[in-house]
C-alpha cells in the first residue's frame, strides 16, 4: 500500500527494514537528496578508509603496499565484490578505469569475437558518452552504427532480424526515463539473431538486483559514483562472461593486462579471464573509496532494497499528481529503475526552485525534471516532504522568478 499522509510514512520508516544504513551515511541537513543517480551520498566510513590509505600504506608502507596493502590485486578484489550485486561470478568482474573507457573495450572485445558481421546497434537517447564511443568505436573498427527505440519491443527485434548486428549495447536502466529494460528476453532475442549483448548498468548497479549471469549477458559496464556511492569519478567496472575469456581481445593492451606483467617482456600476451581487460596504473586512493562503500553493500539484501525503492517512486509519483506534470518513467513497476522523471518545458527553473527548497534533484534537456531514489539513504517521509515541495513550487508558480532561468555549470 502506498502511504498517503506524512503520519502513515513516518509509520514506514520505523518498520523499515533497512532505516539502519541511513546512519551510515554523512548527508547534509536540512536537505533531501534524490541526486544519488548522479552522484551517490558519502558514507561515513569513507573517510577513515581513504585517510588509512593514504597515510599508513602509502605515507609509512610506500612502495611495500603495492603488494602488503594488495594495491595489485584491488582491480581483481573489488570486480569481486562488485559481483554479487550484478549477478555475476568473482572472476568476470574487474574494477578499473572509468565506464566510458570500459565501454570502448567491451564493444571492441564483442565486434572481435563477431568478426563476420560489422553492425553495432545502439539505442536512440542513450546517455551521451554510449553513443560518443559507439561511433568511436565504430570508425576505428570500420563498423556500422545503427540506433533503434530500445523500448519499442518490434522495432528492436525487427533491427536484430537483419542478421548483420555483431552488438547491441543498450543501458539497463535508462538514464533520462528511467525505464527499466527485460535483460534476460532482450539478451535471448539477441542472441537468437546472432548478436553479443553489452549492457550498461550505470542507472541499475546498486539500484535494483541485476543478474548478468543468469540472464547470460556477454559484457556489462557500469559506474561505481552513483547508487554505489565510491565518490566522483571512482572506478568504474566490467563484467565479461567466463565463456568469452579465453577469445576476447581488448584494444587497450596495456601492461595491468598482460599475462606475466613482471617479466616486463616486449610482447603483449592476455592475462587469463576478465584480467585481460585491464589497461594501466589504477587510482588507488580512490579505490580505497570503493572499498569503503562495498563493504556496506555486501550487507544489502537487494531484495529489500527493491521493495523498499518501488515503494519510494511509488510513493513519489502519487504524491506527486496534483503538480500536473506528465509522468516519464514507466507506471508498472517491473519497468522502473530507481528514478522518477517528470516532464514540463519549463522544468530546469522547477528543479532550481526546488534546489532552493532543500530538495535536490536535477535536469536532463529537453524538459525532464528528474528524482533519484537511494533506499539506503532515504526515508518515506523525505520522499513525502519532496513531493509535497515540488507540488508547490509548481502550484506557487515560484519558479518564474528569472534567477532560476539561468543555466548553471554541471547539472
Ligand atoms: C548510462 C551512463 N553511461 C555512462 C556514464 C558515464 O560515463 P563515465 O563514467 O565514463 O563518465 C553515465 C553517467 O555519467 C551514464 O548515465
Ligand atoms: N559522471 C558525471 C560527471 O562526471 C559530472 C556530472 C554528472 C555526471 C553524471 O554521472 C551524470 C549522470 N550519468 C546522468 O545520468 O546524468
Amino acid at each position: 500500500m502506498t502511504p498517503t499522509t506524512r503520519d502513515d510514512c513516518l509509520r514506514r520508516d520505523e518498520k523499515d527494514p533497512l532505516a539502519g544504513f541511513r546512519d551510515e551515511f554523512l548527508l547534509p541537513s536540512g536537505t533531501v537528496y534524490l541526486d544519488g543517480n548522479s552522484l551517490g551520498a558519502l558514507p561515513a566510513a569513507t573517510p577513515g578508509r581513504v585517510a588509512r590509505t593514504v597515510e599508513q600504506e602509502w605515507g609509512e608502507r610506500l612502495i611495500a603496499s603495492w603488494n602488503e596493502a594488495g594495491w595489485w590485486e584491488k582491480p581483481r578484489t573489488l570486480g569481486a565484490g562488485i559481483a554479487p550485486l550484478v549477478g555475476a561470478a568473482p572472476h568476470e568482474v574487474v574494477v578499473g578505469d572509468g565506464t566510458s573507457a570500459n565501454l570502448f573495450k567491451a564493444l571492441v572485445a564483442a565486434l572481435r569475437l563477431n568478426p563476420e558481421r560489422h553492425v553495432v546497434l545502439g539505442e536512440r537517447g542513450n546517455f551521451p558518452t554510449d553513443l560518443y564511443i559507439t561511433e568511436g568505436v565504430s570508425e576505428i573498427m570500420g563498423a556500422v552504427e545503427r540506433r533503434v527505440h530500445a523500448d519499442n519491443r518490434a522495432a528492436l527485434a525487427g533491427a536484430l532480424a537483419a542478421g548483420d548486428v555483431a552488438v547491441l549495447l543498450l543501458s539497463h536502466v535508462d538514464y533520462s526515463t528511467g525505464a527499466l529494460r527485460d535483460m534476460a528476453e532482450i539478451t535471448r532475442l539477441a542472441h537468437a539473431n546472432g548478436t553479443l549483448v553489452v549492457w550498461d548498468l550505470c542507472h541499475s548497479a546498486g539500484a535494483l538486483p541485476v543478474e548478468l549471469a543468469s540472464d547470460r549477458a556477454d559484457f556489462a559496464v557500469g559506474c561505481t559514483y552513483k547508487y554505489l556511492n565510491a565518490g566522483p569519478g571512482a572506478p568504474a567496472f566490467l563484467f565479461a562472461a567466463e565463456r568469452h575469456h579465453a577469445a576476447s581481445r581488448q584494444p587497450l593492451t596495456g601492461w595491468h593486462g598482460h599475462a606475466r606483467p613482471f617479466d616486463f617482456s616486449a610482447g603483449y600476451a592476455p592475462a587469463e579471464g576478465a584480467s585481460r581487460f585491464l589497461s594501466g596504473s589504477q587510482p588507488v586512493v580512490a579505490a580505497a573509496a570503493l572499498e569503503a562503500s562495498l563493504e556496506l553493500w555486501q550487507r544489502v539484501d537487494l531484495g529489500l532494497l527493491r521493495e523498499k525503492s518501488l515503494a519510494l517512486t511509488d510513493l513519489f509519483i502519487e504524491a506527486t499528481r496534483p503538480a500536473g506534470l506528465r509522468l516519464a518513467t514507466p507506471r508498472e513497476p517491473e519497468r522502473r529503475g530507481s528514478q522518477v522523471s517528470l516532464r514540463h518545458p519549463d522544468g530546469y527553473a522547477m528543479v532550481r526552485a526546488l534546489i532552493e527548497r532543500g530538495v535536490v534533484g536535477d535536469f536532463r534537456a529537453p524538459d525532464i525534471l528528474r528524482f533519484g531514489f537511494a533506499p539506503l539513504y532515504l526515508r518515506y517521509a523525505d520522499v513525502f516532504d519532496a513531493a509535497q515541495a515540488l507540488v508547490e513550487v509548481v502550484r506557487s508558480g515560484e519558479w518564474r522568478d528569472p534567477r532560476f532561468a539561468v543555466a548553471t555549470g554541471v547539472t
